[in-house]
């Protein structure tokens, strides 16, 4: 199916390849390519009536759902409103062939003005029912679309916030997120809102088409003629529009990229530094030059089809108006029925062209909508079964509060699309009260062990047990309540300092838990140079905003850690940006810490780790050592030889008292450090 449609694409862009191209015109830029994001847009450029004939009737079927679950009361409301408003549109045509009776009936002026009276008056009734309808029918639409929009932005982030980890490590899952959400989110209330308005043309065109069926039914053809060449110029205007917009997407990246580099703050010194402002500024003109092209090329084109469709309907509209005056002189209709005619005509007319314009704008919505229902369905099939509310429960064993030891046996584990495993057999354990630290060369799967142990990625094989309790058998939350993590890469949450480190929990302005943990991490001092102390609000973007340098970021993430009082501490690398002090202050804190915690300690500052109970050396994704300090320094491994290596750098930057600083201050930090 999907091959096929890239056939038909490549064809139809051969076509118009030698057609002369569509963009005749406009300038190239050969380093553009399309982002698969918006293959959809290829499609849609191919896209014909028939095509769109076949597929709408789905995408109103997915709309009037949407609506449905959105709120029944307003969609009931929207459609019946819009009904009725045809059937006036009717009525009120209807009985204008008794007000043009009356008018062109023999005798006194006054007298047929006398009799068109009450035909006029049901007109005027019709006509304000109608309008009185339809801004009822245009309310209930308004007040759909923000609950729609709701709905479909709910679903989204619902799914995003549970799917499994690794899902989010998957390009091609990130790819469709990207999809659902750029376009997909704005797409579904749009589809609701077209699909409504093809409800409204179709009504407005079969009043008009009934109405001419009543009078003669000869008119009934007379007005499909009249329709076609406003069909094929819409359609035919729209088609290019998604192919610039094709052309244009790319550009459209690169301009918005460029435009960020330009204007966000964090990277306006480098922008000045570098001094790449010409650069810059050359290249989004470039694009932008490129972009006028291209558009002006479509405003052209488009004109032409306008220019084409409005003659050949000019045409369509003379031959009808000759159809109906022979069969006026023929005798065929009255006076009366033909001026009738002409009206509904006019009326029919108007609704066809609203009617194609929706058509039109459904299918392309609704492609979109297309890619954000597939993708919460994907979604949704990757939320793990133990984390949905309605798994069995009493399958899910209950983890203990605290443990006695937390046991990895054998675990591997590979991120998707990757080709190589990054945990091949892993075994160790933890246990309680213990610091056990991870240690090894970049890349060699320290911080991945360490989000399988805190639950965030299921092992492919292999199993992590707390007190033999399997972490495949209790759902999540049960693991993320009992482990606190200081990562490697942490969130600047643009939140007040105290919600940076209380994350949700408690954390009220009386809660000492925080002041504790911001103690015993430094993020006290930090917080005490902020203008509102704890209610600082950490985001410049807002008025009052701060913002913290990376070591008091880190700082706040390692309170953060402190202040979520579960059994199991991770610190992966959580000293990377602190100062000596700081980073002394925070290992003096892990050893003796413990109170009853088990702390598992990433870390590449090796004489930091020497305390540890036990130290797992890693490579490749294996354990490759295992003991404590002393034990792996005496079995001349690799432990042995990062940590030589490490001391050594210390020990050769001791500068010698001749070599000291001019201001004569030995550097004590880095020499307690080697002490330690
Ligand atoms: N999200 C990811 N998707 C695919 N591969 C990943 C991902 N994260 C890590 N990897 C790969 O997994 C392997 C282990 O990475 P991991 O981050 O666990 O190493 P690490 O020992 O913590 O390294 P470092 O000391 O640099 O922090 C690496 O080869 C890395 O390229």
């Amino acid at each position: 199916m999907g091959k096929r449609a890239d056939k038909r694409r490549e064809r139809a862009g051969e076509r118009r390849a030698r057609r002369g191209g569509s963009d005749k015109g406009a300038p190239e830029l050969p380093e553009l390519a399309t982002h698969p994001w918006y293959s959809r847009t290829g499609e849609l450029a191919e896209t014909g009536m028939r095509v769109m004939a076949r597929r709408l009737p789905s995408v109103i079927g997915q709309a009037a759902r949407l609506a449905w679950r959105a709120s029944r009361a307003d969609t009931a409301v929207t459609i019946s409103l819009n009904l009725l408003a045809g059937v006036f549109t009717a009525f009120g045509l209807l009985a204008t062939t008794g007000v043009l009776t009356a008018l062109f009936s023999a005798g006194p002026t006054p007298g047929r003005v006398r009799d068109a009276l009450p035909s006029l008056a049901l007109v005027a009734g019709a006509a304000a029912l109608r309008a009185a309808l339809q801004a009822g029918a245009g309310w209930s639409q308004a007040r759909l679309e923000p609950q729609v929009e709701r709905l479909v932005e709910l679903r989204l982030y619902e799914a995003t916030t549970m799917v499994a980890l690794a899902a989010l490590d998957d390009p091609d899952f990130l790819d469709e997120l990207k999809r659902a959400e750029t376009r997909g989110l704005t797409a579904a209330p749009r589809v609701v809102q077209h699909a409504v308005d093809v409800l409204t043309g179709a009504v407005g065109l079969v009043a008009a088409a009934g109405t001419l069926g009543v009078l003669h039914p000869l008119l009934l053809p007379l007005l499909l003629l009249t329709a076609l060449p406003e069909g094929w110029t819409s359609v035919r205007s729209a088609r290019m529009r998604y192919l610039t917009l094709l052309k244009l997407v790319e550009v459209g990246r690169r301009k918005w990229i460029l435009s960020d580099l330009m204007t966000e703050r964090r990277h306006a010194a480098e922008v000045r530094s570098f001094t790449m402002r010409p650069f810059l500024l050359e290249e989004y003109d470039r694009f932008a030059a490129y972009q006028r092209g291209v558009e002006l090329d479509l405003a052209r084109r488009q004109t032409v089809a306008k220019v084409a469709g409005d003659a050949l309907q000019g045409l369509a509209t003379g031959a009808v108006y000759v159809a109906l005056g022979l069969m006026l002189w023929k005798g065929a209709v009255p006076l009366a029925v033909a001026g009738t005619a002409v009206l509904a005509i006019r009326t029919g007319q108007t609704s066809l062209a609203n009617l194609v314009f929706a058509v039109n704008q459904c299918y392309e919505q609704g492609l979109y909508f297309g890619d954000y229902l597939t993708f919460c369905d994907t979604a949704e099939a990757r939320i793990p079964r133990r984390a949905l509310p309605s798994a069995a429960k009493e399958e899910e064993e209950v983890l203990p509060d605290d443990f006695a030891c937390i046991r990895v046996e054998d675990v591997t584990f590979t991120y998707p699309g990757a080709d190589a495993a990054s945990l091949r057999g892993i075994s160790l354990e933890l246990r309680k009260g213990e610091v056990v630290a991870l240690v090894g060369e970049n890349g060699s799967g320290k911080s991945t062990l360490s989000r399988v142990i805190a639950g965030l990625y299921d092992p492919d094989g292999g199993e992590v047990a707390w007190d033999g309790v399997p972490l495949s058998r209790v759902s999540p939350e049960q693991v993320w309540d009992r482990v606190a993590v200081i990562a490697q890469e942490y969130t600047h949450w643009p939140m007040t300092a105290r919600e940076n480190i209380a994350m949700g929990r408690g954390g009220g302005p009386a809660d000492p838990a925080v002041l504790a943990a911001a103690r015993a991490s430094g993020a006290d001092e930090v917080v005490a140079e902020l203008a509102r102390g704890y209610d600082t609000l950490l985001d410049r973007r807002f008025q009052g905003g701060a913002d913290l340098s990376g070591g008091q970021w880190q700082r706040l993430a390692v309170a953060r850690g402190f202040y979520r009082d579960a059994p199991l501490l991770i610190c992966d690398e959580p000293s990377a940006a602190l100062d000596a002090r700081a980073e002394h202050l925070l290992f003096e804190r892990i050893r003796a810490h413990t109170d009853g915690r088990t702390v598992l300690l990433i870390t590449h500052r090796l004489a930091s780790v020497r305390y540890a109970d036990r130290i797992y050396v890693l490579e490749h994704g294996r354990v490759i050592e295992e003991g404590d300090h002393a034990a792996l320094m005496a079995r001349g491994g690799l432990y042995a030889e990062l940590y030589g290596l490490q001391a050594a750098a210390y020990g050769a930057a001791d500068p010698p008292a001749a070599q000291r600083s001019p201001a004569g201050r030995p550097n004590s930090d880095r020499t307690s450090t080697v002490k330690n």
